[in-house]
């Protein structure tokens, strides 16, 4: 089979067009064994009424309800697919508006993508802890006196803390506590990303722990969620929020009204090159490189022009 490598703020996946499989999961194990950049599988099949339907697999071979990164980049993959700028993807939970924006800098496409349905109800992570039906900008004791975390699904599930540089510049504590959740727990039962946020001058700096692969480069839904949470913590004012994170920055537009809200995340959409992948090759070249683009020189332009911004983390 032929596969797409593509990333979203270097969140990395092979992206398989074809009929819905029972393989997925075992599939993305394989190639996550094989390739140990990829974040996951992003799968794009027929809809019965929208453009194209994704699903996405962690590289444990969980799937998850959403994946903003992937779904940017599937995004352009339909659209170019199609000759359309603007089209609707089924996911898990909801079909999704994306379309296709401005090149974020020379020869960097970017596609905006809609991050829906929000809530904070727990039941929706699922998260259970001490009866209560929400948990927002609050320190969690069983984790730390002090960081205000709030819990929300995107619809997958987020656990986001706001923190100051010394624990952002220490991922252990982070680390430590994301493995625990997403192993046999009394609070998460279907694990969960949890994210740490650091205010910048402009706009917030987020490293997300995913659930079902590990510290990842950026975490599009952790992104978004996040940019909600600054929002509501007065860290930011609602509207474009720049979200920046080790593989680059991404732009998410938060608007509220009255207690509904609609969250777009905005950024790269980059092809790496083409791969074959013989599940059955001999001598081990399962996977190969046939063709590779030059679209990684261009994102590395964009992400030396914006590195000043986190300068202030140190
Ligand atoms: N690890 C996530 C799925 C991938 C989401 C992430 N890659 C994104 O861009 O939103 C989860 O299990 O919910």
């Amino acid at each position: 089979m032929e596969l797409l490598k593509v990333h979203g703020s270097m969140n990395t996946f092979f992206l398989y067009e074809g009929d819905d499989r029972e393989d997925f999961p075992q599939l993305t194990k394989r190639l996550a064994s094989l390739d140990p950049e990829i974040d996951g599988l992003l799968t794009v099949s027929p809809s019965k009424r929208t453009h194209a339907k994704m699903r996405v697999f962690n590289t444990d071979g969980s799937e998850a309800s959403m994946c903003g990164n992937g779904l940017r980049c599937v995004a352009r993959f339909v659209c170019e697919r199609e000759g359309i700028e603007q089209a609707l993807i089924e996911t898990m939970k909801a079909d999704l508006a994306v379309q296709k924006e401005p090149e974020i800098d020379a020869g960097v496409e970017m596609y905006g993508v809609e991050i829906s349905p929000v809530s904070f109800q727990l039941s929706d992570l699922p998260m259970a802890y001490d009866q209560q039906t929400e948990w927002q900008q609050q320190a969690l004791p069983f984790i730390d006196a002090e960081i205000p975390f709030t819990a929300v699904a995107v619809p997958n599930p987020h656990l986001i803390g706001i923190v100051g540089k010394d624990l952002q510049k220490d991922p252990s504590h982070q680390e430590k506590w994301a493995a625990y959740f997403n192993g046999d727990n009394p609070y998460f039962s279907d694990g969960v990303n949890l994210s740490y946020v650091t205010p910048l001058k402009e706009g917030i700096f987020v490293r997300t722990y995913e659930r079902g692969v590990g510290f990842t480069d950026a975490c599009g839904t952790a992104m978004t969620a996040s940019a909600l949470v600054s929002c509501l913590a007065g860290i930011v004012s609602f509207g474009d929020v720049s979200v920046y994170n080790p593989g680059g920055m991404v732009n998410c537009s938060i608007k509220s009204d009255g207690g509904e809200y609609q969250l777009k995340l905005s950024g790269n959409a980059s092809y790496l090159g083409v791969y074959r992948f013989d599940a059955t090759g001999d001598d081990g070249n399962e996977l190969e490189l046939i063709k590779q683009t030059d679209e990684q020189s261009a994102y590395e332009r964009f992400i030396e022009k914006i590195s000043g911004a986190t300068a202030e983390l140190g």
